[in-house]
């Protein structure tokens, strides 16, 4: 990797969709210190979800609602072009803006199961794909990504994605057939965390706090413990112990979640998930 590929603005970017993990990428590009050419181009289906970036100075939007090339337009003059719609449109919307494409281009998709060689087949020669798995906190900046180039990706466009990437937090680069795992752990990740919040926040309410208590206590909790372990050099286990005081409070509610066999019941969660982006692959 050359330094000016380590150094240069990120190029002119498109992105295919903007909902929930499209947005989340965009809001962290858009964010200030971020160093990319200008506009970002991205398109909504519908006119009124384009029509809120109206005004902006950093980002266009075209609606595929009222303009049938509206793909087509945003990916001209980009050198990066994310897809962020459904895994089962991908390739769909891959062969729409495959003749608009820029020479070189480099495509990104972050759909689950999707493998790079399905979009290759309806991409030209000489663009390359890169498949990404982010997840949704890339909106404020903490996100984690998974990436792999496909057989169409040099060194060089694995390196762009993944400064692309770094824009909106940590990178790991692994082999495309880790992606599936990577959804599993870190893609859908969040969504266990919050399902985790859920729960403790409807317990503390039955203890009797009312709601605004309940979240203030729970959200302030997993945001500090997150923080310490990232910031702590001890592993998870050290930091649980700390809080453990022998014949203490924790060790007697530690001892009922433990019970309840979180290794069985991560690894089924986790081989879940696998299985569904297997599914997605074959296109179920
Ligand atoms: N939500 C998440 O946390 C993560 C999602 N992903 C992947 O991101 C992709 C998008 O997922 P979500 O954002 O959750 O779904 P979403 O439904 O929130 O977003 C998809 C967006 O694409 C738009 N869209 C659909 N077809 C379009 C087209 N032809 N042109 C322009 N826009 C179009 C839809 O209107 C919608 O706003 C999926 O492939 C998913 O596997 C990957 C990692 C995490
Ligand atoms: O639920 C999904 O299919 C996507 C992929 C990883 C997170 N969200």
């Amino acid at each position: 990797m050359s330094n000016s590929t380590q150094s240069a603005a990120l190029p002119r970017t498109a992105m295919i969709g903007v909902g929930s993990m499209g947005g989340a990428i965009l809001a962290g590009l858009r964010a200030p210190g971020v160093e990319i050419e200008l506009p970002i181009a991205v398109t909504a289906r519908s006119v009124s979800s384009a029509a809120a970036f109206e005004g902006a100075d950093d980002v266009v939007a075209y609606a595929g609602e009222s303009d049938p090339d509206a793909n087509r337009h945003a990916v001209r003059g980009a050198g990066l072009v994310i897809l962020a719609v459904k895994p089962w449109t991908v390739a769909e919307a891959a062969r729409g803006i495959a003749d608009a494409l820029e020479p070189g281009a480099i495509v990104v998709s972050v759909a689950a199961g999707v493998p790079s060689s399905a979009i290759e087949a309806e991409l030209p020669e000489g663009v390359a794909v890169v498949r990404a798995m982010p997840n949704t906190p890339s909106h404020i900046g903490r996100g984690v990504t998974g990436i792999a180039g496909g057989a169409s990706a040099g060194e060089e466009a694995v390196a762009t994605v993944r400064r692309l990437f770094e824009t909106v937090g940590e990178v790991l680069v692994v082999r495309e057939d880790q992606i599936n795992d990577v959804a599993a752990v870190s893609g859908s990740g969040p969504a266990y965390v919050y399902l985790y919040a859920e729960h403790m926040i409807a317990a503390a309410r039955r203890l009797g706090f009312d709601a605004d208590q309940a979240r203030l206590l729970v959200q302030q909790t997993i945001a500090g413990a997150a923080e310490l372990m990232v910031r702590s050099d001890d592993e998870p286990e050290q930091l649980r112990r700390n809080v453990t005081s022998p014949k203490g409070t924790t060790e007697r509610a530690v001892e009922v979640l433990q019970a309840a066999d979180w290794g069985d019941l991560f690894d089924r969660a986790l081989a879940a998930n696998v299985r569904r982006s297997e599914e997605l692959e074959r296109g179920e």
